[in-house]
């Protein structure tokens, strides 16, 4: 009987041949774009000019997100179940930590009356969840991108509330990254085959980066309308890096402090 530790004792084992280029890196590609995304996922961090910004993101995405990175190139260097658990469990914890945050209050069922019990109904939720991931592993990559359907939902919901153009923008970007995202996570899935027949099988790759960029465009979307219901004395604007001009670009929340009227 494997270990749960051994390499390819994983339930997923994704469309890029394994140990092809490397005697110690079961999927050579995925592993590598997946260390290019986590640069990707982390260099957005500098460019929030504020300290508020820079103390949210710290404090929940940043360190779990990244934890998740971290166990998903592990996944993808073993594809051992143990890496498979790790890089699930650490998503779901991100997320969690991300919603137990910054899930706007508007938002609460109606039974939760503060952010104190939407702490305490995130924590139950999670723990359910985390025992329930051990159940079917295979379905648990599914089970969390329909996570980003509800984000979607939200997204549409502020976006209908907002006349800023450049926050649309950030929202449009988000959802075309997430689009070329899924996709290729998709079809790397369910069109594994064709990609092999034809000495393609690179979109699980293409995915890591893709969700980098979805992320890069997400997170500081959340900071904005995080900071427009919770500090209403703040005036968040989001702002590209290196400017408005260039077609790729870095977004960050600034923040100003409106003029005081009196
Ligand atoms: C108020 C809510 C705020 C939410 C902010 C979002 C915080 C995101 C925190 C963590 C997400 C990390 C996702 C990176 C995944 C990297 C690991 C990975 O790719 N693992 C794969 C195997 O290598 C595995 O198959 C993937 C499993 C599913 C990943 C699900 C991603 C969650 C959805 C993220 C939302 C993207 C934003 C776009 C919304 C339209
Ligand atoms: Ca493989
Ligand atoms: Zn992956």
């Amino acid at each position: 009987m494997p270990s749960i530790f051994s390499y390819e004792s994983a339930e997923i084992d994704w469309c890029e041949g394994n140990f092809e280029h490397s005697a110690i890196i079961a999927e050579y590609y995925n592993t590598v774009r997946r260390a290019i995304s986590n640069l990707l996922y982390g260099s957005g961090e500098p460019l929030r000019d504020s300290l508020l910004s820079l103390a949210l993101w710290a404090l929940v995405s940043a360190k779990p997100g990244l934890l998740a990175c971290i166990f998903s190139t592990y996944f993808h260097m073993t594809l051992s179940y143990v890496g498979q658990l790790l890089d699930e469990l650490s998503i779901l914890w991100a997320l969690a930590a991300a919603y137990s945050f910054w899930y706007p209050k508007v938002y609460f069922p109606k039974f939760i009356k503060s952010r104190k019990h939407f702490f305490w109904l995130s924590g139950v939720t999670t723990l359910i969840t985390t025992l329930m991931s051990f159940i079917k592993p295979a379905l648990n990559a599914y089970v969390l991108n329909c996570i980003a359907f509800h984000l979607l939902y939200l997204t549409w919901r502020e976006l209908k509330k907002c006349n800023d153009k450049r926050v649309h923008r950030t929202a449009a970007a988000m959802v075309v990254w997430w689009v070329l995202a899924i996709s290729s996570w998709i079809s790397d899935r369910w069109l594994c085959g064709f990609w092999q027949a034809i000495n393609f099988p690179y979109f699980h790759s293409f995915w890591h980066v893709l969700i980098a960029m979805s992320l890069l465009y997400c997170c500081p979307l959340v900071i904005y309308f995080d900071v427009n219901y919770e500090l209403p004395s703040f005036k968040p604007k989001i702002r590209y890096w290196p400017s408005d001009s260039w077609f790729v670009v870095v977004p960050y929340v600034a923040l100003e402090k409106p003029y005081k009227q009196c």
